[in-house]
């Protein structure tokens, strides 16, 4: 494990993503990236054949970080405010990327797209066997949600990259929150908050035919 592992809290990510949803069942761009960047904090921490993989992370989360801290700040303030601003404005490249290649609703795509297999990911490592490979269990679920949005020569590189995580107990107990059975206590709570995170765009990206943004 890198140096830097103890920047890293699980708790911490957690709890950026119980905040995500506002009581009008919103999603909140702040704490969602915020729980983006604290993950990507722990992907740093397993190596450096990780790093292809937090740049793209990190390119995606400043788009939409530049988005919050532009003049049009108020209308990146949730996912369905920026849904509604972008396409209203004809912000969106819907076939092709061309004019807005970097609109809010296509970069929030590939963050939503990864949501889904970080769901999975950490719902695998929650119930896996206690000797258990950590890297079967990511290339299991990256090959059954993210993948299918990749070319050939990323699935590899990600395929090869997987091969150096290590076993489920040292990974569970790199989490910072104690013994391997407090961290999947931990991922049992946490883990409705980011399905319902995942639920909710999935539902506004299918309402507005943008799940397959270029
Ligand atoms: C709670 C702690 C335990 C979980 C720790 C998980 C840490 C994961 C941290 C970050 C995940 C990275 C998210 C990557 C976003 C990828 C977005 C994407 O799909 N980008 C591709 C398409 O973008 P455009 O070209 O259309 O702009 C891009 O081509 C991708 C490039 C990089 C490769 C992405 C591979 C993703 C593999 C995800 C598994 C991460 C492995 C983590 C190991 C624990």
């Amino acid at each position: 494990m890198a140096a830097g592992a103890e920047t890293f809290s699980l708790r911490e990510v957690l709890v950026a993503f119980t905040a995500c949803v506002s009581e009008q069942r919103e999603v909140r761009v702040d704490p969602y990236l915020a729980g983006w960047k604290g993950l990507v904090r722990f992907l740093n921490c397993l190596g450096t054949i990780f790093s292809f993989i937090s740049k793209d992370a990190v390119t995606k989360i400043e788009i939409i970080e530049n988005y919050r801290n532009s003049d049009q700040q108020e209308k990146y303030l949730t996912v369905q405010s920026m849904v509604e601003y972008e396409l209203a404005n004809d912000l969106v490249d819907l076939q092709k990327r061309s004019k807005h290649p970097d609109s809010g609703c296509r970069t929030f795509l590939r963050l939503h797209r990864a949501l889904h297999w970080l769901q999975m990911f950490l719902e695998g490592l929650r119930t896996g066997e206690d000797n258990s490979k950590t890297s079967v269990i990511c290339s299991e679920t990256y090959n059954a949600s993210l993948a299918n949005y990749h070319p050939w020569i990323i699935r590899k590189a990600a395929g090869v990259a997987f091969c150096a995580l290590p076993t489920r107990n040292t990974f569970l107990e790199t989490m910072n929150v104690g013994t391997a059975e407090e961290a999947v206590a931990m991922l049992g709570e946490a883990l409705p908050y980011i399905c319902e995170v995942y639920k909710i765009t999935e539902e506004l990206y299918a309402q507005h035919k943008l799940l397959d943004l270029p």
